[in-house]
């Protein structure tokens, strides 16, 4: 679209509500660690002292919401709707939904590149679970009928996406302990996000603030809590201007989503179901990692898996319970299969069905393990010429979370003959 078009009239008219981005520009940050506390604060409405913030903020006016974000600084951040609605869209005109955002110009530049985007959602076939109250979680997701493995069982836009590190610049003008940058820190986001907020639709406005908020009492605002309660984790909208590092250490690049009926999903260290982001949908699309029997509760994990029981417990601390799941309640057997699983060497077919049973035992078909030691076992039988026992690993794959596509190929035997490790005929 041309810039000039969107200074007539009709074209005012038709403007979406991407046209009043907010900027908010500032000088160079100064980046802020900081520890998670998880100590009572009263108060916390009251703005800390001990700091300023550098930001300005300006209106940016007749700004095409489709348009290359290149001119911007890339340190702005820009208040979006995405994918783009008109000013007069409801959830009824647009049921798909869309993400209020709070987006960098990297980011929004690589989802409006994004083949395809918007694609309308890819929804299952028909309705696997509900959402109902459990007798000490709270809300959960549970399944309506036997789900089997590689199944998707919903996909939804988020409510909310927000980066998911520190993004307001700020100068201390005096040494302040770690607690008073942290509550001046959460003070300052929940400002940041309150526009986010502000443009939700009403019944996404009650969405959000009906969801579980575990940080009532740290410091964290409405909107900051319930984010740090629901959200999930997106790495898919880096562009390359974050380093790796940046990434681990500081989140940079990262950015957290919350969503209606998905941010219902409690957490088990054996995951049943694991989440995607599809940036030509905008949507989080989640399947089944293994078969699942009706009226069983689906989960995801809200912590690493690898990591010992005790180290879980340590990273749930801040969701305000202890998970109390088959893995935690007998944490030595447990700890040792996950221990032995992550530092095995697979170096022979043996190694790989033996890591496999471990995985398989503890419920981590959800992680890239499970999915790259089935390729290396279809692999390894393949090279020995068994093509039977290649395709039962060639369709177990094809289910899996990470597998590629091409497993596909090798579920018959004519692939598994085609495939290069495949015996040659002297
Ligand atoms: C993302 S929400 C999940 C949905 C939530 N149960 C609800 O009612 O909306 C995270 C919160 O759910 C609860 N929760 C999640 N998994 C749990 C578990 N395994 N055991 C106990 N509580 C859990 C905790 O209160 C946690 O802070």
């Amino acid at each position: 679209m041309k810039r000039g078009f969107l200074t007539t009239s009709k074209a005012q008219a038709k403007l979406s509500k991407d046209t009043n981005l907010r900027v908010s520009t500032a000088a160079k940050p100064e980046t802020i660690a900081v520890k998670k506390f998880l100590g009572v604060v009263e108060n916390a409405t009251v703005r800390p002292g001990g700091y300023e913030t550098d930001s300005k903020e300006r209106v940016m006016k007749e700004r095409d919401a489709l348009a290359p974000m290149g001119d911007l600084d890339e340190d702005a951040f820009l208040y979006t709707s995405q994918p783009s609605i008109g000013l007069k869209d409801t959830l009824q005109t647009y049921p798909d939904g869309w993400a209020e955002c709070v987006l960098y110009p990297d980011a929004k530049a690589l989802i409006l590149a994004t083949p395809g985007f918007p694609a309308a959602l890819v929804r299952p076939s028909s309705r696997s679970y509900r959402v109902t109250s459990t007798p000490d979680k709270g809300l959960g997701l549970f399944s309506t009928r036997k789900i089997s493995a590689g199944d998707l069982i919903l996909s939804e836009r988020p409510l909310t996406i927000s980066p998911a590190w520190t993004i307001t610049r700020m100068r201390f003008l005096r040494e302040l302990t770690e607690q008073e940058k942290y509550l001046a820190v959460v003070y300052e986001w929940e400002k940041t996000l309150q526009p986010m907020f502000d443009r939700l639709c009403p019944e996404n406005k009650s969405a959000f603030m009906a969801l579980a908020n575990s940080h009532q009492h740290d410091g964290s605002g409405p909107i900051v809590g319930r984010i740090r309660t629901n959200s999930f984790g997106l790495s898919c909208f880096q562009s390359g201007r974050f380093t790796a590092e940046e990434q681990r250490t500081m989140r940079k690049g990262v950015y957290s989503a919350v969503y209606n009926e998905i941010s219902r999903l409690n957490h088990s260290c054996s995951p049943n179901v694991y989440g995607h982001f599809d940036i030509a949908t905008f949507s989080y699309q989640i399947f089944a990692v293994r078969d699942i029997s009706k009226d069983e509760e689906l989960t995801v994990s809200y912590t690493g898996l690898y990591s010992d029981s005790k180290a879980r417990q340590a990273e749930l601390k801040s969701y305000g319970f202890q998970c109390t799941c088959p893995a935690c309640r007998a944490p030595t057997e447990s700890d040792m299969r996950r221990t032995i699983s992550s530092s095995l060497a697979t170096n022979n077919l043996g190694d790989g069905l033996f890591k496999l049973s471990l995985l398989e035992e503890e419920g981590l078909q959800s992680i890239r393990e499970y999915s790259e030691t089935l390729e290396f076992v279809m692999e390894r039988y393949i090279g020995v010429g068994d093509a039977a026992n290649a395709i039962i690993y060639a369709k177990k794959l094809v289910k899996c979370r990470h597998s590629a596509n091409d497993a596909k190929r090798y579920t018959t035997a004519i692939g598994v003959q085609s495939h290069s490790l495949w015996p040659k005929k002297s």
